[in-house]
């Protein structure tokens, strides 16, 4: 049977990034989007504003919903010190599967850790799990329509904390206006907007990064 496009896209990377080298992941998966197949990475514009925000933030916990192939999950944790954990959740075993390969051959398996699910039931499940109290900083690239009742559960479990750092990825492309009329009127939030554009296009979309004020 044909492959799918993320295992074509571990194809890529195996072929073109040097084992162990994260960065090299990274670009071979940015030219493998851009030359071969565009797939629904937060790309490389994007990308960067995100890595400004975790080496601003510097997470000693940190959370991710969606992985999907691993290139936020290689982005973020490249820039986390030792001793600390990624946490992805990822709902699609076959993406799963693959994001696997993608964080091994990246050489950052010891600081990740992807758990298959349904964030909607891992959520409330992070404490006894991983012993977590509070998230620093989340990164939101799921299903755009579970944006907003995922946040809501992070704060209902009080998983957020004075200064936990949401960063939600495709406010404007595809989307998602409950999320980011919650967080732009909530008391509860401080939010700004980073204008980019959807990944390896000219489409304007923007990540939108919000300060949790407890
Ligand atoms: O649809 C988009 N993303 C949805 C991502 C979904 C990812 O998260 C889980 S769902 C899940 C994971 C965990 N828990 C519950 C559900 C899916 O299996 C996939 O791996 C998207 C679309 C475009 N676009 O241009 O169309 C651009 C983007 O940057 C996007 O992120
Ligand atoms: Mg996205």
């Amino acid at each position: 049977t044909r492959s799918t496009r993320p295992q074509r896209l571990l194809r890529a990377v195996q072929q073109k990034a040097i084992k162990g080298d994260p960065q090299s992941v990274i670009s071979a998966i940015d030219y493998f989007c851009r030359h071969s197949e565009w797939a629904m990475n937060v790309g490389d514009e994007k990308g960067s504003i995100l890595d400004s925000v975790v080496c601003e933030v510097c997470p000693t916990t940190a959370l991710e919903l969606g992985t999907y192939c691993g290139y936020s999950t290689v982005r973020i944790a490249r820039l986390l010190p030792p001793g600390t954990k990624l946490i992805t959740l990822e709902f699609n075993p076959a993406f799963a599967a693959v994001a696997r390969q993608v964080i091994e051959y990246a050489g950052l398996q010891n600081k990740v850790c992807l758990v298959e699910g349904a964030s909607g039931d891992l959520i409330p499940k992070m404490c006894q799990m991983f012993g977590i109290k509070t998230f620093d900083f989340v990164f939101i690239d799921h299903w755009k329509d579970r944006y907003l009742p995922d946040i809501k559960l992070l704060e209902e479990c009080q998983l957020l904390r004075k200064g936990s750092i949401l960063l939600a990825d495709n406010v404007i492309c595809p989307g998602t206006p409950e999320y980011l009329e919650y967080v732009r009127n909530s008391p509860h939030y401080e939010s700004k907007y980073f204008k980019s554009h959807l990944e390896y296009t000219k489409v304007e979309d923007g990540l939108e990064k919000s300060v949790f004020l407890g």
